[in-house]
């Protein structure tokens, strides 16, 4: 069902402009990445290439029109559109003598920009047809840990029922990816999903992001705008980090969900919209709701199906399969030879911790594919191998940190004392049970003489009574 999406790169110093065209491209169906100038462009182009851009003309460092020419000459094929508050004929004539495919006056119509960047890709496919046929990415789940089999089960109960849901995690873990398959499995399936992340947008901007405004509703409304309830109608709505919403935008998104209508921003024609809705959060809402910074009413609603998706390293039986899934497809997106892990490099891979979970492996995945040297990725050749930062910690020192960082958080003190008492009861308790009791052979095994030892053991005793 997902088309393989072309990217298009977007160029403007304005972020004002970047962010609502890039959402109405996005919403087009187009992946879209954002720069700000044209040095990051050029940088950028040295390991990918785009399927259309989008350029401002005037922009600090290297105008837009310089941009163009070095496209020109280096990547004629890639379609450049030229957008400009300087509609004078010499700035238009210029991108196009520059090899501009399409010139738009600023402020346009973002209709006017989805249209032109439709065209722009329309005929650059037609003439080589095999050349964009790239495999349909079906973005899948996967996981073999129980922890993740009891998150597909729970797609597949819940998936159908259409009720709201909250799915927590910490970044990276999947939410979003299980909110899609919600979605995909549902009777809603073929009609839109929508996403949108509310720690990414200025709170100013989030209640006509999400519920649209009329022409002129504030300045620079210059045209009416449908939110992201009405453009889910019939489809889903997925709320990411819905823990940073402000407090009077809850009560709105509160009661739009019981009512199931609203008035867009300066409007007064009551909209309806028939939308599920899937939130996401790293946070611990029930704390927020405990301090007064998250409504309690509107949790209840929208938790009425809970997913939980637990950390990489809570479930490390999943990293294997990952890696190899993400490391095979990033030699086939970045058209690369294809490389294997070596057994060494997957095991250090899941002594790791993974504090941005899925996401950090796939974009290490990413870069191994490019950077590694041979066809064999090694344990060398993970980034943090340096001598200096082994990352081959054994898990108990790293539970071991967890731990003390947890009780200095906790503003607890002794902590030397209580963590070598520890430290020794465990390796006494395991070098006893290996040699059956025997202190002799126990002490010689932890390189400790006998009386040591029994001191030891008497001292460690009195201590845990
Ligand atoms: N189980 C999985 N199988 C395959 N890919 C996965 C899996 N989990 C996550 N990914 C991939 O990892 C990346 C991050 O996942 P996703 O965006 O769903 O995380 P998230 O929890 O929504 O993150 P954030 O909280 O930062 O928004 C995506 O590229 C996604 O495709």
């Amino acid at each position: 069902m997902h088309m393989a999406e072309a990217l298009v790169w977007l160029v403007d110093d304005d972020r004002g402009v970047r962010f609502v065209l890039a959402a109405a491209l996005r919403d087009a169906g187009l992946a879209v990445t954002e720069f700000e100038d044209a040095e990051s462009v050029l940088a950028a182009l040295e390991t990918q290439l785009p399927d259309l851009l989008f350029t401002d003309v005037r922009m600090a460092g290297q105008g837009g029109l310089k941009l163009l020419e070095r496209l020109h000459a280096h990547h004629a094929q890639l379609p450049v559109i030229v957008m400009s508050a300087y509609t004078d004929v010499a700035t238009t004539a210029a991108a196009y003598r520059h090899g501009a495919f399409d010139y738009l006056p600023k402020p346009f119509d973002l209709d006017q920009a989805v249209a032109a960047a439709n065209r722009a890709l329309a005929q650059r496919r037609s003439p080589a047809p095999a050349a964009a046929a790239a495999p349909p990415r079906e973005p899948e789940l996967i996981g073999r840990s129980a922890a993740m089999r009891e998150v597909f089960r729970a797609i597949g109960r819940v998936a159908a029922s259409g009720l709201n849901a909250l799915i927590t995690g910490e970044t990276g873990s999947g939410k979003e990816l299980v909110a899609r398959a919600l979605h995909t499995h549902s009777a809603r399936a073929l009609r839109p999903f929508v996403a949108l992340n509310t720690a990414a947008i200025p709170s100013e901007l989030l209640e006509s992001e999400l519920f649209g405004h009329e022409m002129g509703a504030f300045t620079g409304a210059t045209r009416r705008h449908a939110g992201r309830f009405e453009q889910a109608d019939g489809g889903t709505l997925f709320l990411d980090e819905i823990g940073d919403m402000p407090l009077l935008l809850q009560t709105r998104l509160l009661r739009v969900l019981a009512e199931g209508e609203f008035y867009r921003v300066g409007g007064r024609e009551l909209i309806r919209a028939d939308v599920r809705v899937i939130a996401a959060t790293h946070q611990d809402l029930e704390s927020k709701v405990a301090r007064g910074e998250f409504r309690a009413d509107l949790l209840h609603r929208l938790d009425v199906v809970r997913i939980h998706l637990p950390a990489l390293r809570e479930r490390r039986e999943d990293i294997a399969v990952l890696a190899e899934h993400f490391l095979a497809r990033a030699a086939l997106e970045l058209k690369v030879g294809a490389k294997r892990w070596s057994g060494k490099a997957l095991a250090v891979l899941e002594t790791l911790d993974w504090p941005g979970n899925v996401r950090q492996l796939e974009n290490l995945c990413r870069r191994l594919a490019v950077m590694a040297p041979g066809r064999e990725v090694r344990s060398e050749d993970l980034p943090f191998a340096q001598p200096s930062v082994v990352p081959q910690q054994p898990a108990w020192t790293q539970a071991l940190r967890r731990w003390a960082d947890a009780e200095f958080a906790a503003g607890r003190v002794g902590l030397h004392a209580a963590a070598l008492a520890e430290l020794e009861r465990v390796l006494f308790d395991a070098a006893l049970a290996a040699h059956g009791g025997h202190r002799q052979n126990a002490a010689e095994a932890l390189g400790l003489g006998r009386n040591t030892l029994t001191r030891k053991l008497g001292s460690s005793r009195t201590r845990r009574r």
